[in-house]
């Protein structure tokens, strides 16, 4: 059987369903091929049920310090980590629901559920069927890392960021291989639910992409709630145990080894692109395998665009969408949108969050500009000396001849919203003296960005 559609689009994350959306509002015929958990990652494995999760840790972790706020308590306390994780998942299926309520039920659309696969440049096989249409969109997104050449990685049972959300007992001692994202955001939410935590880090530091300054606070944040790092660690390899897996983190001692229950991987994600059949379409992929595309997020192949994780432009929700809104708004609107022009923003959820937008310090400083640069610790935030959540910094980083900002980072109480102070007003391509006669809220950490900018000087 073969069906033609004026658009095929793979993939219900982030992009899909967003797209066939305007797509079939502009009166296209689409079909929206899904072969596993309608809304991708995000909503399924990823930000959702762990943004849950750590909002349980941080529950946790205030009831602990109750006693600090004269808050009395009585008793310990004690996670039911079943009823954690029903939590998270209910917050997953309410939202993986809702996508797939919203496209089965707009006009115009086909949903194929199964996998597809290209047979040819504008043809897709799905189940038993074809389907082709001049108009392909995929947003396939990625999976979690998992080499095939970690010695003894084969030999031990691990989780990833899909098989961690079955957990029903808790890790008694949780290894955390990789010290970025994933690794930083469950290490903390384990260790606050009561496990023991080691996160084992290949790098000299952990977070690598961001300044020393950053990981360093970062790495004294987590080191406070008694997580044990292990930064630097080469050789790493994995044996089984008797209580769970032996962690060898050091190539030179055997007393670097860990006793783990449990171990998660945590070491980055590759693209769903390898099952693809990108080869029949002619659709090139680098050596990662992410899709090629330019600044449009066109591919190699004439009317085939790549969208969200899976085209390496990007590797959060929100650049995903964005991919959505610059390929409608090219091909329905008129408009001549480039990723490119898109600034990065992005928020590392531990507590408290690090919230980022544009260049690091380090990335300023190699661009050769003339700098500024102001530094405030969050213990004369006075949000956060009311909040007795006093740790971390925020920072600003501009081009002392154009005055714009360049980047800033906020380490600290509510640092991912306080952000988007800065990322709009980098958007707006204003000065930062604009923000230096803003009026801003007391008390919040929004309101010394003003006393941010105003403290520049020359780096
Ligand atoms: C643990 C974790 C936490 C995260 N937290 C955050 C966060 O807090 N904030 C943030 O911005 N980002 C976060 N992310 C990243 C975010 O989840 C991704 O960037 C986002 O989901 C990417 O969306 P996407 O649309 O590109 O792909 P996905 O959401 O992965 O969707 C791809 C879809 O395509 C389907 N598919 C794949 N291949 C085929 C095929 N051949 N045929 C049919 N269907 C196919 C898949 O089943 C999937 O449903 C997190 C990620 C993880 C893993
Ligand atoms: N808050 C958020 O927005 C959020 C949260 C979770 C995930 N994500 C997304 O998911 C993606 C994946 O996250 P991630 O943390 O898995 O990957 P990552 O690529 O951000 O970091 C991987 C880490 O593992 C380390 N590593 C790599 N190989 C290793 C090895 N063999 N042994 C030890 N360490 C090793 C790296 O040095 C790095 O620190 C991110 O790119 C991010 O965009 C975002």
């Amino acid at each position: 059987m073969s069906r033609a559609f004026d658009a095929i689009i793979v993939g219900a994350g982030q992009a899909g369903p967003a797209l066939a959306g305007r797509l079939t509002a502009a009166g296209m015929q689409v079909a929206l091929v899904e072969r596993h958990l309608f809304g991708g990652t995000c909503v399924n494995t990823g930000c959702m049920p762990t943004k849950t999760l750590v909002a349980s840790a941080r529950v946790a972790h205030q009831a602990r310090r109750a006693a600090d706020y004269g808050v009395m308590l009585q008793g310990d306390v004690r996670i039911d980590l079943p009823r954690v994780m029903a939590r998270a998942h209910k917050v997953s299926e309410t939202s993986r629901g809702n996508v797939e309520r919203w496209l089965t039920g707009m006009p115009h659309m086909t949903v194929l559920r199964g996998h597809a696969r290209f047979e040819a440049p504008h043809t897709l096989r799905v189940n038993d069927e074809s389907i082709t249409a001049p108009r392909i969109f995929l947003n396939v997104g990625g999976r979690a890392r998992v080499p095939d050449d970690m010695p003894g990685l084969a030999d031990i049972d691990y989780l990833t960021n899909t098989s961690i959300l079955q957990l029903n007992e808790l890790p008694r001692h949780l290894a955390v291989v990789g010290g970025s994202y994933i690794g930083l955001e469950y290490a903390q939410m384990f260790r606050r639910f009561g496990s023991q935590v080691t996160v084992v880090e290949r790098q000299s530091r952990l977070i690598g992409r961001e300044d020393e300054d950053v990981s360093e606070a970062i790495r004294a944040i987590v080191e406070a709630e008694g997580i044990r790092v292990r930064t630097g660690a080469e050789c790493i390899a994995f044996a089984p145990h008797a209580d769970g897996a032996v962690v060898k983190v050091d190539c030179s001692t055997s007393d670097k080894e860990i006793v783990a229950s449990h171990v998660l991987l945590a070491i980055g994600r590759l693209p769903n692109t390898d099952d693809l059949g990108l080869e029949h379409a002619g659709v090139a992929t680098d050596q990662h395998g992410y899709i090629v595309v330019d600044d449009t997020l066109a591919s190699s192949v004439s009317g085939i665009w790549a969208m969200g994780d899976c085209n390496g432009r990007g590797a959060f929700t929100h650049t995903a969408y964005n991919d959505f809104e610059i390929i409608a708004a090219n091909l329905l609107d008129g408009a001549q949108r480039r990723v490119s022009a898109r600034i990065p923003g992005y928020a590392l959820f531990t507590d408290p969050p690090l919230g980022r937008v544009g260049l690091t310090e380090a990335q300023a400083r190699a661009s050769g500009k003339r700098l500024l640069l102001s530094k405030r610790p969050m213990t004369r935030v006075g949000r956060a000396v009311e909040r007795d959540e006093t740790q971390g910094f925020m920072k600003v980083v501009a081009d002392a001849d154009t005055r714009r900002i360049l980047g800033a980072a906020i380490l600290g109480v509510s640092g991912d919203e306080a952000i988007h102070g800065v990322l709009d007003m980098m958007n707006a391509d204003q000065p930062f003296d604009t923000l230096q006669w803003a009026v801003p809220i007391h008390p919040t950490v929004s309101e010394l960005l003003p006393t941010l900018v105003g403290d520049l000087k020359p780096a």
